[in-house]
């Protein structure tokens, strides 16, 4: 096919694409098996026309080119799905590049995610740490010392979450039904935007839109008293919200739907992939007993590990461990679909203004041409004395991009990488863990993240407390 004289990327026929999307059913992030076999007939860069012009792009220098290089031209977003604006309406992820965007944008970067806003809630991540770990010591007493990590750590990575969110702590009633109608949520608009306008799934969407409709009601009945309410404590999230003025609409507040929006987008954006992420880790380092060791020596004389001990050049293995799970766990094959702004050339083929640009991200950590001795777990790699140190916005060269690149990379990757080290740290100078019986089984689950198919369990035997 041919657009302005040049030719388009190759692709499959529109036909064999949609058969086999349809037989995989999962989010649209999880195309990646799909994608790979396509990449592996097609080249690295394959189109496919779905009412619009869907690009898929596999490899790392493309991505490099097109992200970095491009100048903004692919960092806009396609025409949200009617799903998507539903949940997600007037939130970053759902708006193109423009002065919302940016307004929205900068507000989370200064508001919440710098590091001395991240810091005002150190009290609280200390005390959801405090309750995860005496909530482990307490099943492996009566379990005869085998734990299950994720549900105890998704009430505590969730209660940490809303309370930087809404500036309160919320009582377990709330927590769960929040994070359980977060859940559906994250689940429903990951799921049908290739598909908008095929009749099928057009009648299928029909069928549940009253539920979802409901599910919106609730979120916003649930979410709006939280944002609005008087708070005492820090300064958060949602204060930054009720402030915020659009200056090029009239200095306009932002609406009900926008404030709940953005708010849900904070939560969905860092909960699922920050606990597929540290259960990976923790995994790893139940594996790994060597690695478990030398992170244990960084540690294990801080009876808490502050945020001045974690920026900066402090703990290089712990930090070491956290990229090298980056690199091997990424929670996403694909980042969330970008929108192209005007007619580029992308690897010798032309991306056309208005088409979906897809990056497969999810395989650079694994790429052989980027990484000596990809597959093998080696923390070590990432050591400053070592030859592989990597930038991980990718400015110069993308070889891994767990966060994406560019003007739309993940803004919450410091906090991201933060709470990792936090939690991985805080979890090892605690507890030794040691496999159960039967091992610990690596096999992925493609859900709104990559997770473990099956929760992480071990053993654990709690160590000797640190000197205050
Ligand atoms: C391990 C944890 C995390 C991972 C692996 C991750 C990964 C990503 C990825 C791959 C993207 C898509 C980038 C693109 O479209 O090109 C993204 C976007 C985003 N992330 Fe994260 N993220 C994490 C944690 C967080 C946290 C803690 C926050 C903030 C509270 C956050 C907020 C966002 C937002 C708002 C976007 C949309 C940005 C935009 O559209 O401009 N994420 N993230």
């Amino acid at each position: 096919s041919r657009h302005g004289g040049k030719n388009l990327p190759p692709g499959p026929p529109t036909l064999v694409f949609v058969a086999k999307m349809l037989r995989l059913r999962g989010p649209i992030y999880h195309f990646g098996s799909v994608l790979r076999s396509l990449h592996a007939r097609y080249g690295p860069i394959i189109s496919v026309r779905l009412g619009r012009t869907f690009v898929f792009v596999a490899d790392r220098r493309l991505t490099h080119s097109a992200l970095i290089k491009g100048g903004g031209n692919f960092d806009s977003r396609p025409p949200p799905s009617e799903m998507f604006q539903l949940f997600l309406g007037g939130s970053m992820a759902a708006s193109p590049l423009g002065a919302y965007f940016r307004l929205v944008r900068r507000n989370l970067h200064l508001q919440a995610l710098q590091p001395s806003r991240v810091k005002l809630f150190a009290p609280e991540r200390q005390r959801v740490c405090t309750a995860f770990v005496g909530s482990l010591r307490q099943e492996a007493q009566q379990g005869g010392g085998i734990v299950t990590v994720r549900p105890l750590l998704s009430r505590c990575m969730f209660d940490l979450l809303a309370c930087m969110c809404f500036g309160v702590r919320l009582g377990q009633e709330a927590l769960d039904e929040i994070n359980q109608m977060q859940l559906q949520i994250s689940d429903a608009v990951s799921r049908f935007p290739v598909f908008e306008g095929i009749f099928i799934y057009d009648m299928a969407r029909r069928l549940v839109r009253k539920r979802w409709l409901a599910l919106r009601k609730r979120q916003i009945e649930l979410m709006l008293p939280l944002i609005r309410a008087t708070r005492q404590g820090e300064r958060c999230y949602a204060d930054s919200l009720l402030e915020l003025r659009v200056p090029e609409e009239n200095d306009r507040p932002l609406t009900d739907e926008e404030m709940v929006s953005l708010c849900s987008e904070f939560m969905i954006a860092s909960m699922d992939t920050s606990l597929a992420l540290l259960e990976w880790i923790m995994a790893d380092m139940v594996n790994h007993p060597e690695v478990q060791a030398k992170v244990y020596q960084e540690v294990r004389d801080k009876p808490e590990l502050t945020d001045d001990d974690l920026r900066g050049s402090g703990m290089p293995y712990l930090k070491a461990v956290i990229m090298e799970g980056l690199r091997r766990h990424p929670v996403a094959h694909l980042v969330f679909p970008h929108g192209v702004q005007n007619d580029a050339e992308v690897g010798g083929y032309m991306v056309p203004k208005g088409s979906d640009i897809n990056f497969l991200v999810g395989d650079f950590g694994l790429d052989e041409t980027a990484w000596t001795a990809a597959r093998e777990y080696q923390p070590e790699r990432f050591l400053h004395d070592d030859h592989e140190v990597v930038d991980i916005t990718g400015s110069k060269e993308i070889k891994m991009a767990p966060f994406g690149a560019g003007r739309r990379m993940c803004p919450g990757y410091v906090l991201a990488t933060l709470h990792a080290e936090y939690f991985i740290g805080s979890l090892v100078r605690e507890f030794q863990w040691l496999p159960p019986s039967q091992g610990v089984d690596m096999k992925e689950e493609l859900a709104v993240a990559i997770n473990m198919k099956n929760p992480l369990r071990a053993r654990i035997i709690p160590r000797p407390a640190a000197a205050a």
